[in-house]
């Protein structure tokens, strides 16, 4: 059976391009802004972090002490290369780590778009301290591990297709921000919903449902 033929307001309506991939360093709120972005946009919301624990059958910090990060890193670029390559455009937040694998970054490079959400240590510090799932942080303090990572990671995020600054500002606000600069990008409205996201999109690992 052919598929129905779209309405007249469907085949108007700009569509999401490319898959927003959502770069930066822990705590600079990929997740959280991923999350609201898509409710915002009415999109699907995948957090690669997310997808990979329901992939091993276990958490980020158990791979991490069981088999190491160069597994962790293999098994991360493998599931965003599927997201990217095998769904269709949707809100990606990826874990700090994975732009920096340079297979990851050309892959995300041809097939989304980047956004680096940039934040300052201290923000980072802040939204980090609440939670002790980051088997990174807890390798030292957390204020040395974050800084050292941004002189090593800066440089490579700045590589990004957008930058949207995250810092102490509501979170709507971010979304707002990475709303305009998806829209200046594509040179096209992105229809979105008015008002906060009150209700975030969920984020099941793909395929559930
Ligand atoms: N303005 C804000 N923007 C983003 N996150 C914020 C903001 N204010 C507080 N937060 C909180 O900071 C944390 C950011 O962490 P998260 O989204 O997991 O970051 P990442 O995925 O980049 O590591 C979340 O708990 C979020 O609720
Ligand atoms: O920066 C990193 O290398 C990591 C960031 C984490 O994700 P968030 O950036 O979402 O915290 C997670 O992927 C893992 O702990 C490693
Ligand atoms: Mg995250």
């Amino acid at each position: 059976m052919t598929d129905p033929l779209p309405t007249l307001t469907e085949a108007m309506t700009p569509r999401l391009p490319r898959t927003v991939v959502l770069v930066g360093l822990m705590g600079a709120g990929k997740s959280a802004i991923g999350r609201r972005l898509a409710a915002r946009l009415n999109l699907p919301f995948r957090d690669a972090d997310i997808e990979i624990e329901a992939a091993a059958g276990c958490t980020i910090a158990e791979i991490f002490a069981r088999d190491g990060e160069p597994v962790f890193r293999a098994v991360e670029r493998k599931i965003i290369t599927r997201l990217l390559t095998e769904e269709p455009p949707h809100i990606l937040a990826t874990g700090g780590g994975a732009f920096m694998d340079a297979d990851t970054r050309a892959t995300v490079h041809s097939h989304g778009v980047s956004v680096w959400l940039r934040a300052e240590l201290d923000v980072l510090i802040a939204r980090t301290a609440k939670r002790t799932n980051r088997p990174l942080l807890n390798q030292g303090n957390p204020r040395d591990v974050l800084s050292r990572l941004m002189a090593l990671r800066y440089p490579t995020y700045a590589e990004a297709d957008l930058t949207v600054v995250s810092d102490e500002r509501p979170p709507d606000t971010t979304v707002e921000l990475v709303i305009e600069a998806l829209e200046r990008h594509f040179g096209i409205p992105l229809p979105h919903r008015a008002g906060h996201a009150a209700h975030p999109a969920t984020s099941k690992p793909a395929g559930t449902p």
